[in-house]
């Protein structure tokens, strides 16, 4: 199964699929796409072009090199010898059995079927399946390339190694698999949003807020809380020092009064449809799908890079993800100590790459040369680094956001306390985008003085120089 693993086969091409699609691609797999829509491969085309832009700019290192994506006619011509199949077709049940049927009788038996659905069950699903087992719930958010949750529902009647496989695929891919324990219909995140959406329908139909209201008073207020610590902990918070216990002793009780109508759906007549589409047009008229997708999708990065930097909620998974699939420090030649792409934080007013960035990008260019020789966390742990104490930077051409880049550094000098390195930012076609020269000093850590490199670090800095042709 291990060759087979890297393909996906995505059934049903529309705003999920195309999103899982852009996930699966970027990560490495190779993707098959069934859709019968003739434009399916326009509109995934679209989708692609928006993740190749956001989702590289999440890490600071490079994405794996892109997989292929091809098109099929058939269910059965795209999921053969596929290790996952995604299935996101339209959220009708009798839908979802036929499509799983035909993918079953021409898939591997030992590959996974995901679903999308927002809100069968997994034992709804499986439902006259030749092999139900097979068949789990994969419910991704929108943007699937951006958001790492996904709830995995395995149901009752599953194979625990399927379930741990999938975990390890979507794991892999970036995600955050969240295990459902028991199946329920929507999940648990979509409770929320249902719970959420129905109230709004009710706060328009009464006529007591706009669109544009609703949507203010979740993105100034408590929208921002839930992005970092979601609902419990900022309630434990929100009830002072004695915590979560007088949280609910003060508001439990208001849970009684009239205040919600969670459990009534508002009827959505052609009278609220209109209201609410003309509130949403005049809201967010002026600007395309596409435009408000890119703006969402430059938040949505700027967001979690910010949560990356405190290591803290989807930051913290952001982190051990490119722990994974960071490159390892190895010599090559030319060295290429920085591969990135710049991330939409990294702006200006100028409308590209800040001046202060490029310190960044030379300061990581010097982190990587220092792994390289020995100088890496533990012995900075014994007390021993490296300072720089002179860069001149050199900005030759403009670079933007979402641009690829990488840095090619050379060793100019390597004896004793001093190391000078010279870097070479380049774009993806190779221009020079800016060029720095280096002089880093070693230090002990304890006395903050220069002092001599311990004996294997500088021999590898010696080594390294006159491979460079330091001094030649
Ligand atoms: N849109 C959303 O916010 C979310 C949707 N979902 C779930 O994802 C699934 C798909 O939803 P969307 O992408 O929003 O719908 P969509 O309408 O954008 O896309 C559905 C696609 O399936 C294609 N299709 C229809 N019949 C097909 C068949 N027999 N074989 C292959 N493709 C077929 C359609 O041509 C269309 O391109 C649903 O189960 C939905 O509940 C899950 C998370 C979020
Ligand atoms: C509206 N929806 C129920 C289809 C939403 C989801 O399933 C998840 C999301 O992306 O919000």
């Amino acid at each position: 199964m291990t060759d087979a693993r890297q393909t996906a086969a995505i059934i049903g091409g529309g705003v999920i699929g195309g999103g899982w699609a852009a996930r699966f691609l970027l990560m490495g797999w190779d993707v098959r796409v069934h859709d019968p829509d003739p434009e399916a491969e326009r509109k995934i085309g679209d989708v692609l072009a928006g993740a190749r832009r956001a989702l590289p700019m999440l890490y600071d290192v490079a994405l794996p090199d892109e997989g292929t994506l091809t098109f099929h006619n058939s269910v059965g011509e795209a999921v053969t010898g596929a290790a996952w199949v995604q299935e996101s077709v339209p959220e009708r049940l009798d839908l979802k059995h036929r499509v799983f049927a035909e993918i079953q009788s021409h898939l591997d038996p030992e590959a996974v079927i995901g679903s999308s659905t927002s809100g069968f069950k997994p034992s709804e699903l499986q439902q006259g399946a030749k092999d139900p087992t097979q068949i789990l719930v994969t419910h991704p958010f929108n943007p699937v390339y951006l958001l790492p949750l996904v709830e995995l529902v395995p149901g009752d009647t599953h194979d625990p190694r399927a379930v741990a496989w999938a975990e390890e695929v979507l794991t892999g891919l970036g995600m955050a698999p969240l295990r459902v324990r028991a199946e329920i219909d929507a999940h648990i995140a979509d409770r929320f949003l249902e719970a959420v959406w129905r109230e709004a329908l009710w706060l328009i139909k009464d006529g007591i807020a706009t669109t544009a209201e609703i949507d203010e008073a979740i993105r100034m207020g408590f929208g921002l809380r839930w992005a970092q610590m979601g609902l419990f902990e900022t309630y434990r918070i929100a009830g002072g020092e004695a915590g979560m216990r007088h949280f609910i002793e003060q508001f439990g009780p208001a849970l009684a009064w009239p205040w919600t109508k969670l459990m009534d759906v508002p009827e959505l007549d052609d009278a609220l449809i209109d209201r609410i589409a003309a509130q949403s047009d005049a809201q967010s008229g002026h600007l395309s799908i596409r435009e408000l997708e890119r703006l969402r999708d430059d938040n949505l990065v700027a967001m979690l890079r910010a949560l990356r930097q405190q290591g803290s909620a989807a930051g913290a998974h952001l982190n051990a993800h490119e722990a994974q699939i960071a490159p390892a420090i190895a010599d090559a030649s030319p060295l290429v100590t920085v591969r990135r792409t710049v991330p939409v934080d990294w702006t200006d007013y100028n409308g590209h790459m800040n001046e202060g960035r490029y310190g960044q990008v030379f300061s990581d260019a010097a982190d990587f040369v220092m792994r390289l020789v020995g100088a890496d966390a533990d012995y900075i742990a014994s007390g021993l680094s490296y300072f720089t104490v002179e860069t001149t930077v050199k900005y030759l051409a403009e670079t933007h956001a979402g641009a690829p880049f990488h840095v090619v550094t050379q060793v100019l000098e390597g004896a004793g306390k001093k190391l000078k390195l010279y870097h070479e930012m380049r774009g993806e076609d190779g221009t020079v985008q800016a060029t720095c020269e280096q002089m880093l000093i070693h230090v002990s850590l304890e006395t903050r003085r220069s002092c001599p490199p311990r004996a294997d670090v500088e021999k590898k800095v010696e080594e390294l120089a006159a491979s460079h042709g330091a001094g030649a």
